[in-house]
C-alpha cells in the first residue's frame, strides 16, 4: 500500500484503472466525467488533491481520442489549481503519437473491399492498390512515381532548346492529383506572368555585360504528391499542451516514434512492451526456437530485433517500398521481403494496429512466402473501424496485444485475439516515481 497518492481514471480504460490501483493496493480517487448539452467536457475531483502526489491515467486508442484528450488536460488543470504536488500522465498509449511525423491521406487504402461481394470474408484483397511493378509494366498502371512526368517535361525542354519556343505553359497540378492549394497561386502567378511578360525575363535578347538571358521559361514549380505547407505536425503542440495544462511527468508504453521525448521539457519515461511480448513468445509458442521474428516496416526493425536478438532466433525484414513522391500515399506501399521464411513460424513484431492494414497484408505476404503460422504481436491493439473483420479474413493464425487499449469489445468480435495485461508494469512504474525510485530495470524488465 503507497500514502498520499492520488490515482485518477479518465473515461478511456476504466478497467485499466482498476488493475492499476489493485496492484498498489489503493482505490482510484473519485472524479466525476460528464459532459454538458453542447458537448464540452466537464471534470469534478470529489476528493482533496492538495500536496498529493497525482497520477492520472488515460489512454490514446478507442474512438473519442480527441474528447479524452481533452478530459486529460482539463483533469491535469484542476489538479494543478487545486495544489497537487506533482501531476504524472501516464498514457499507456500516447494519443497523436504518430503526429510527429509528415502527416498523409489514405486514398485508395490497399483493403478496399471488393464491389458486389456478399460474403464478409471474401471482401478483402490485401493487394497492394496500385499493384506490385512487374518487368514491362505500363508506367502509368505502376505506382506513378512521378518520373513519368519528369521524363516528358525534360523532353519538353529539349524540343524547346532545339526550336527556341517555348511550349505551352506547364501545368503546376500533378497529373492525376486534384488541385491544391500552392498549385492554384502558383498556376495563377505562371498565368499572369505569361500574359504579361511575353518577352523580357523570358526573351532571347542578351542580357547584362553580353551574358545571354534564358532562352526558355524555367518550369512552374510543381509541388510533390503529398506535400502539404499548411498541415500541422501536432507532436509539438500536445506536448505543449501537457505541460500547459500542468503535467510534471509523463509516463507511456512504446511510443511510436522514441523521439517524441524531445517535445517536452518534462521527464517522459517511455517504458518498453517488449518483455511482455518475449514472454508471450517463449511461454506461449510452441517450437518458437525454430520461429523467425519479422518486422513489418524499417521503422520497427529496431523493436524486433531486440526481441530476436534476446531468443536467440532469425530477424527478417518486410521492406515497404514508398518512392520519394508518394508521401501521401503510405497505405499503397509495396512490400518486400527481406530474409527467409519458408516453411518456419513467424512472428510479426509492431509497435501498434490501427487499421490492420500493416499486419494482414505483411501476413499474406508471408504466407506467399512459405510461411507455416504467423503470430503478430502488437503492443498497441488500436483496432479501428473495420480493423477486426480485416483480422478475422486475413491469413494471420492469432493477434496479440496488450490492454493498452480497452480489448473488451475487440475480444467479443475476433477469436484470433489475445490480450496481454499491462496494469502490473505501470502499477510498478507509479510505484517506483512515486517514491522516487529508478524505473530503468522496468526497460529491461526480464
Ligand atoms: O496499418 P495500420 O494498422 O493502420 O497502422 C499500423 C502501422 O503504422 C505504423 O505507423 C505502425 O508502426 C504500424 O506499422
Amino acid at each position: 500500500m503507497v500514502r498520499n497518492i492520488v490515482v485518477l481514471g479518465g473515461s478511456s480504460h476504466p478497467q485499466l484503472t482498476e488493475t492499476i490501483c489493485n496492484h498498489l493496493g489503493i482505490p482510484p480517487s473519485k472524479i466525476l466525467l460528464s459532459k454538458f448539452a453542447v458537448g464540452e467536457t466537464r471534470v469534478e475531483i470529489i476528493e482533496s488533491v492538495r500536496g498529493k502526489d497525482v497520477f492520472i491515467i488515460q489512454s490514446g486508442g478507442g474512438g473519442k481520442v480527441n474528447d479524452n484528450l481533452m478530459e486529460l488536460l482539463i483533469t491535469i488543470s484542476a489538479c494543478r489549481t487545486a495544489s497537487a504536488k506533482r501531476i504524472t500522465a501516464v498514457l499507456p498509449l500516447f494519443p497523436y503519437s504518430r503526429q510527429s511525423d509528415i502527416p498523409y491521406n489514405k486514398t485508395g487504402a490497399p483493403l478496399a473491399k471488393v464491389p458486389g461481394e456478399r460474403s464478409r470474408n471474401n471482401t478483402y484483397t490485401f493487394d497492394s492498390r496500385p499493384q506490385t511493378p512487374y518487368p514491362g509494366q505500363q508506367e502509368s498502371q505502376g505506382l506513378g512515381n512521378g518520373t513519368q512526368a519528369l521524363t516528358r517535361q525534360l523532353s519538353r525542354m529539349k524540343t524547346e532548346q532545339t526550336n527556341g519556343v517555348p511550349s505551352s505553359p506547364v501545368k503546376s497540378t500533378a497529373e492525376g492529383q486534384p488541385p491544391r492549394r500552392s498549385d492554384t497561386i502558383d498556376s495563377a502567378r505562371s498565368d499572369k506572368s505569361n500574359s504579361t511578360k511575353s518577352d523580357g525575363y523570358f526573351s532571347n535578347v542578351n542580357g547584362v555585360n553580353g551574358i545571354a538571358k534564358p532562352t526558355t521559361k524555367p518550369p512552374a514549380f510543381q509541388p510533390q504528391p503529398g506535400y502539404k505547407q499548411w498541415v500541422a505536425q501536432a507532436g509539438t503542440l500536445i506536448a505543449d499542451l501537457l505541460t500547459c495544462a500542468g503535467a510534471d511527468h509523463v509516463i507511456t508504453m512504446d511510443l511510436h516514434d522514441p523521439q517524441y521525448q524531445g517535445f517536452f521539457d518534462i521527464p517522459v519515461d517511455n517504458l518498453y512492451g517488449r518483455h511482455l511480448l518475449r514472454k508471450y513468445i517463449q511461454f506461449s509458442i510452441p517450437n518458437y526456437q525454430q520461429a523467425v521474428i519479422v518486422s513489418p516496416d524499417a521503422g520497427g526493425a529496431k523493436r524486433a530485433t531486440a526481441i530476436a536478438d534476446a531468443l536467440g532466433v532469425p530477424f527478417a525484414l518486410i521492406h515497404k517500398e514508398r518512392r520519394p513522391t508518394q508521401i501521401n500515399d503510405r497505405q499503397n506501399a509495396t512490400m518486400m521481403l527481406v530474409g527467409n521464411v519458408k516453411d518456419r513460424t513467424v512472428i510479426l513484431v509492431d509497435d501498434l494496429a490501427d487499421t490492420s492494414n500493416t499486419i494482414t497484408r505483411a501476413a499474406k505476404l508471408l504466407k506467399k512466402e512459405g510461411a507455416t503460422k504467423v503470430f503478430a504481436l502488437v503492443t498497441h491493439g488500436i483496432l479501428s473501424g473495420d480493423a477486426i473483420d480485416r483480422i478475422n479474413a486475413s491469413a494471420l493464425d492469432k493477434v496479440i496485444v496488450t490492454n493498452s487499449v480497452d480489448q473488451t469489445e475487440h475480444l467479443k468480435r475476433c477469436p484470433k485475439l489475445e490480450v496481454l495485461e499491462i496494469g502490473n508494469v505501470f502499477a510498478e512504474a507509479i510505484r517506483r516515481v512515486h517514491h522516487g525510485e529508478s524505473i530503468s530495470v522496468l526497460f529491461d524488465y526480464n
